[in-house]
């Protein structure tokens, strides 16, 4: 199988000699604490098989209910927000044409609260006919429902109450919340996130794989990729086990007082895998007053504005570069007969190859200026690949986690902004904190 490769010789070499190698036993016992189950958060693992689980009739209904709203949408809106909204985005944005439309068009709400978005959205929506994938497993995030009350109505009121049930499809619980209750109520199509999968590790499940499939791409192919790295991971010994390594050099470099990591791609289509990215490692790892903070860039972009920070900002920083091998177009840099840019001696080369020297270039530099560097390449941006790098990230992450002490599987502390927000509101319930919230105001 060609797979995704992991270079951290960059990386290693801000390192004694032999520190990766003798983590070794340390990464073992943190990849066996989640195979054998026994790792903190032990109940939310259902995502490590979950790859090899999905049987070509899973992908088939999923396919079934894609092709349905795809045949009575111009647009398509998938409410949800973190990991009920990032897997799916990243994989579509990876995916699909930077400027063409995919049709039907594929929307995203339910991940702010902006009166201007929804109201844009709405009004864009009035003169289209439209469905709703409405992805949110507690079914009471405040972002998710107020864009489904919206939308659902909006829906409800171009198409008819009957029509409308054939093109609003929830992704939710399998017994509590909302958004369950609302679809066994109406009847609309629904999915199940498994309670043992959390959300951020959930873009193999309906989540991730119906809006996906509504966009039109190859979800058994991405299944495909995550089945095999699925295997990779199980079965490669350490040194050529890429989450094993990828979780043993981030925490070797963490140990060693790099605490943010930056991960930079050079092409635009991965912007929303960096998204993607950040909250799987950001939630999974910030907590207990540790954690490696996450942090992306778009390069060569970012290059002109955080470039300087990165060269020469303190040292506290390492680099994780998605580095895709091979473009999919050929765009030859063009002759200009004035030559006022000085450009002329690149004349004829393909921009991937300028691209790839960039990258070259930068890397060598950041080394240079003291940002070690782990290099992640994927082949092409297919499906196929797509799959193996989203599982590749997952399965590191949990033995990252598992490596820095913490449980990687829970998020206390987004309660917080949750609770003074509704204390704010006047949540029913939320009383006292209420009023302990004004008094602390009016101070
Ligand atoms: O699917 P839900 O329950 O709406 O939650 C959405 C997101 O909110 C969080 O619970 C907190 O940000 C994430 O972990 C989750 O991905």
């Amino acid at each position: 199988m060609n797979e995704i490769k992991l270079d951290i010789m960059k990386a290693a070499q801000f390192l004694n000699t032999d520190a990766v190698t003798a983590l070794e036993p340390e990464v073992k016992k943190a990849h066996e604490s989640l195979e054998n189950g026994t790792c903190p958060g032990n109940d939310f693992l259902g995502w490590l098989h979950l790859p090899s689980s999905i049987t070509p009739e899973i992908l088939a209904d999923i396919k079934a209910t894609a092709q349905t709203l795809r045949e009575n949408c111009e647009a398509i809106v998938v409410a949800g927000i973190g990991g009920s909204y990032l897997g799916a985005r990243a994989v579509i944005e990876c995916l699909k044409n930077n400027f063409e439309e995919l049709t039907p068009r594929i929307l995203f709400a339910g991940n702010n609260i902006s009166e201007d978005y929804l109201s844009e959205l709405t009004a864009y929506l009035k003169t289209r006919k439209f469905g709703i994938i409405n992805i949110s497993k507690s079914g009471t995030t405040t972002e998710t429902a107020l864009a489904f009350r919206l939308l659902r109505s909006q829906c409800e009121e171009q198409r008819g109450k009957e029509e409308a049930r054939k093109v609003i499809v929830a992704v939710t619980d399998a017994k509590k919340g909302a958004a369950r209750v609302t679809a066994d109520k109406e009847g609309y199509k629904s999915y199940v996130i498994p309670d043992n999968v959390g959300g951020r590790f959930s873009v193999l499940t309906p989540v991730g794989l119906l809006p996906i499939a509504c966009a039109g791409f190859d979800i058994e192919e991405l299944v495909r990729g995550a089945q095999d790295m699925e295997k990779l991971c199980q079965t490669a010994p350490y040194t050529e086990n890429p989450a094993e390594q990828y979780a043993a050099i981030r925490n070797l470099l963490y140990r060693a007082g790099k605490n943010i990591e930056i991960l930079a791609n050079y092409q635009p289509k991965l912007h929303y895998v960096n998204e993607w990215w950040k909250q799987l490692y950001g939630e999974s790892e910030g907590k207990d007053n540790k954690g490696i903070f996450p942090a992306t860039v778009d390069l060569t972009t970012d290059l002109h504005s955080m470039g300087q920070w990165i060269q020469e900002g303190e040292r506290n920083i390492f680099e994780t570069v998605v580095s895709v091998e091979k473009s999919k177009y050929t765009v030859l840099f063009p002759h200009d007969e004035e030559n006022l840019d000085g450009l002329n001696f690149l004349e004829g080369k393909r921009v991937d190859e300028v691209n790839k020297m960039a990258e070259l270039g930068t890397q060598l530099a950041h080394v240079d200026g003291g940002v070690p560097n782990i290099r992640i390449s994927v082949p092409e941006l297919t499906e196929y690949y797509i799959g193996q790098l989203l599982y590749f990230f997952e399965v590191a992450c949990g033995i990252s986690g598992n490596l820095l002490g913490v449980n990687p599987f829970n998020q206390p502390g987004v309660e917080s902004y949750k609770k003074n927000m509704f204390a704010l509101l006047n949540k029913p319930g939320y009383e006292a904190e209420s009023k302990a919230i004004r008094e602390r105001l009016n101070k």
